[in-house]
């Protein structure tokens, strides 16, 4: 690997996106609408960092364009639903969406269908707490999650395709070395760091399916009128590809 697993951490450690706080005047209590547009807001300002720290992990830029979008349109609920989890950790029974923006599983209820998803997410944050989930293991299983987002989309055609997802697979490899390097720190058997090592990818899957029904659920939602976030996701894409390539605009 071109980098050690130490130095791979310490880079993503780096790359971590500051705290965002909400700054609104939150009238309570919620009505749909306005859960959904403090939701909606607190997102949009998350998803500008979610691409700057996509583009500070070791390698994600040496990726096709069209793989590092790819990448991100795959995985970017995700990816804040894991940062969402690692923000509620230390907080049993409450969603910390941002220091100014804590929810309690009840107030999930004044959004339909909400309360099942804010549920899910609780169980995870606690299975997080439960195996003491430690900064480095979470900067890692993020940096996962995005680079392991789109394997299963379609197999690469030309040698550019090829080339990128060749790089993808050793980019992979790096993070895995400094999952288990970070696991390894903790003083645990090889025989616990296997299992921890176990525990921690199984999480991802729940994390990829609490993803899915969120994705439903907000597809629900912009049937009644709630800001697209996906046109804020792909401007924002296509904004940070136009400024990094002046490839033409696709007509
Ligand atoms: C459970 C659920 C249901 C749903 O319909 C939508 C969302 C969520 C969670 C969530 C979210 C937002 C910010 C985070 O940091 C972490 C999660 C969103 C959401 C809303 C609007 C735009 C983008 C994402």
């Amino acid at each position: 690997p071109f980098m050690s697993p130490e130095e791979f951490i310490s880079r993503i450690m780096e790359a971590e996106p500051p705290e965002i706080y909400l700054m609104e005047d939150l009238k309570k209590p919620f009505t749909q609408a306005s859960m959904m547009m403090s939701l909606t807001n607190l997102a949009d300002k998350e998803l500008v960092l979610m691409i700057s720290w996509a583009k500070k992990i070791p390698g994600f830029v040496e990726l096709s364009l069209a793989d590092q979008i790819h990448l991100l349109k795959c995985c970017w609920l995700e990816i804040l639903m894991l940062g969402l989890m690692w923000r509620s950790v230390d907080h049993p029974g409450k969603l910390i969406f941002s220091p100014d923006f804590k929810l309690s599983r009840e107030e999930g209820q004044c959004v339909e269908g909400i309360m099942e998803i804010f549920d899910m997410l609780l169980a995870a944050t606690s299975r997080f707490r439960e195996l003491k989930l430690q900064r480095e293991e979470y900067v890692c299983l993020k940096a996962m999650i995005l680079l392991n987002s789109n394997l299963c989309t379609n197999s690469p055609q030309t040698t550019e395709e090829l080339e990128s997802r060749n790089k993808l697979l050793h980019l992979l490899d790096s993070v895995i070395d400094a999952l288990v390097w970070a696991i390894s720190k903790l003083g645990l058997s090889t025989q616990q760091q296997t299992l921890r090592l176990g525990h921690l990818t199984m999480l991802l899957s729940h994390i990829r399916h609490v993803s899915n029904k969120g994705m439903d659920h907000l597809s629900t939602m912009k049937k009644k009128n709630v800001v697209l976030v996906y046109n804020l996701l792909l401007e924002m894409l296509d904004a940070n590809t136009s400024s990094s390539s002046n490839q033409t605009a696709a007509s």
